[in-house]
Parts: structure tokens; C-alpha cells; sequence
């Protein structure tokens, strides 16, 4: 597996990597005074070079994985961590990262590029949206739609059967009891919109 992004959370990813007996051929990154991380050898900038093995973009930032992602022309890989537990009827899509202790629970759909965070639960009938982030600790009950591009917040929970849109920031702690536009960031518990995010 190759990675793109030597990152803090391209750690974790090579963590969960080692337990899965997959090793990382290398890293890119743009920052060329980066060689190495945890053991591994950073490469330098991809310069599109055909690849011998599928790749993460491990790079934390919602929009900045979705734009790398969508430049990209090479085999996208999946890690899971042997430590969460992943119904055999829900779906994961190429490009996405589930850490240690997560919980995915039946007929969900995590579609590309997101991260499903150490220890966050994603219960049984969710749709997590591409390059969508549910951090660590985070709780979506039964049958919640997450947008595309949305980060939810270290510690949140959203009560069932809601929908937060595309591209939302839920602040950590925050208690979601209703839907959330596309583009806002909510806080607090109970979550209130405080902000349109669409210009950013
Ligand atoms: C492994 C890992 O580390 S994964 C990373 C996980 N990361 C997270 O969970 C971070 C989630 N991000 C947050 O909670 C952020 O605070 C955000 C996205 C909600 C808001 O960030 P910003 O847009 O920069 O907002 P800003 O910091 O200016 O805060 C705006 C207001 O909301 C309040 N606020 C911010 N976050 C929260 C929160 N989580 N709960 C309650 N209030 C909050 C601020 O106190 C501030 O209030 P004020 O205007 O009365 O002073």
C-alpha cells in the first residue's frame, strides 16, 4: 500500500496497515524535507507514476482529500482495523479508513474516502457520504445520512433517523436532535446552526 499525505494520520493508518500483515511501500508528500516516517520511506511529490500497489490518501482534511482524490488515477485501497467490528451487510468504499475500536453496524453504507475514527460507533442503517470524517468517539444512531465532505466532531452523537448534510462541521461534544443543512456548522448540545461554510 502507498500512502499520500506523511501526516499524523498516516500514523494510524500504517498502524492499522501493520496488523493487517500490509506493508507500506512508501509515502508521497509535497514537503520534500520529509524522508521517513515511523520507519517508512517518504518518496517525495507524486508525479503520477504508474503504482505497483492500491493507495490511501492519508491526508485529515475533508476538502483536501476530495480535491486529491478527484486528480488521482491510480487503484484505491481500504484499511480496516482488525480491532473494529464491521457488519458483514454494510459496505465500505475504496479509499476509506476505519481505526481501531470503531463500530459499523448493519446496512450501512461509508462511502469513498472517509474516516471512520478510533472508537466512533455508525449504527445500523447509516449512509456516510464520501470524504466524510466521523472522529474519534463520535455516535450516529440508527439510520442518520451523513453528506458528503461532513466532519463530525470528536464525542458527538446524532439521535436517529436524521440528516446532516453535505460539507457540515458538527462541533465535538455537540448533541444533534435535528437535520442539519448542507454547508453549516453546528455546535452545542443541543446543536445550533452558528455558521454557513458554503464560501469555503
Ligand atoms: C484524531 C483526531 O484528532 S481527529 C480530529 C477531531 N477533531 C474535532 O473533533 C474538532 C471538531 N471541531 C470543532 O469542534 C470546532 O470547534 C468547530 C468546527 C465546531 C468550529 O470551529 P470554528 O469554525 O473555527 O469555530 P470557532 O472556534 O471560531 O468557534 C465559534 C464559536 O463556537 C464555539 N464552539 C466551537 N466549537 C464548539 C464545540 N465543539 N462545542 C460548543 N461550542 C463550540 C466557540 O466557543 C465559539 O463561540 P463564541 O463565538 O461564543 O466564542
Amino acid at each position: 500500500m502507498y500512502l499520500f499525505g506523511a501526516s499524523g494520520h498516516a500514523k494510524v493508518i500504517m498502524d492499522i496497515l501493520q496488523s493487517m500483515a500490509m506493508p507500506v511501500t512508501g509515502l508521497f508528500d509535497d514537503n520534500p524535507a520529509i524522508k521517513e516516517l515511523n520507519g517508512a520511506s517518504v518518496l517525495g511529490k507524486y508525479m503520477g507514476q504508474e503504482l505497483d500497489a492500491e493507495l490511501i490518501i492519508s491526508i485529515g482534511d475533508n476538502g483536501i482529500r476530495a480535491r486529491v482524490a478527484n486528480k488521482l488515477q491510480v487503484q484505491f485501497g481500504r484499511a480496516i482495523a482488525k480491532s473494529a467490528t464491521v457488519s458483514n451487510t454494510s459496505e465500505i468504499e475504496e479509499g476509506t479508513v476505519v481505526m481501531q475500536g470503531a463500530i459499523i453496524q448493519a446496512s450501512t453504507l461509508v462511502g469513498k474516502h472517509a474516516i471512520i475514527n478510533t472508537r466512533a460507533s455508525v449504527d445500523h442503517d447509516c449512509r456516510v457520504g464520501d470524504f466524510a470524517h466521523i472522529s474519534p468517539g463520535a455516535v450516529l444512531c440508527g439510520n442518520v445520512q451523513v453528506g458528503e465532505g461532513t466532519h463530525i466532531g470528536a464525542g458527538a452523537i446524532v439521535i436517529p433517523n436524521l440528516t446532516i448534510g453535505k460539507w457540515c462541521k458538527i462541533g465535538a461534544g455537540s448533541v444533534v436532535t435535528k437535520d442539519i443543512p448542507d454547508f453549516s456548522t453546528a455546535v452545542g448540545n443541543p446543536a445550533r446552526i452558528i455558521k454557513c461554510n458554503q464560501n469555503e
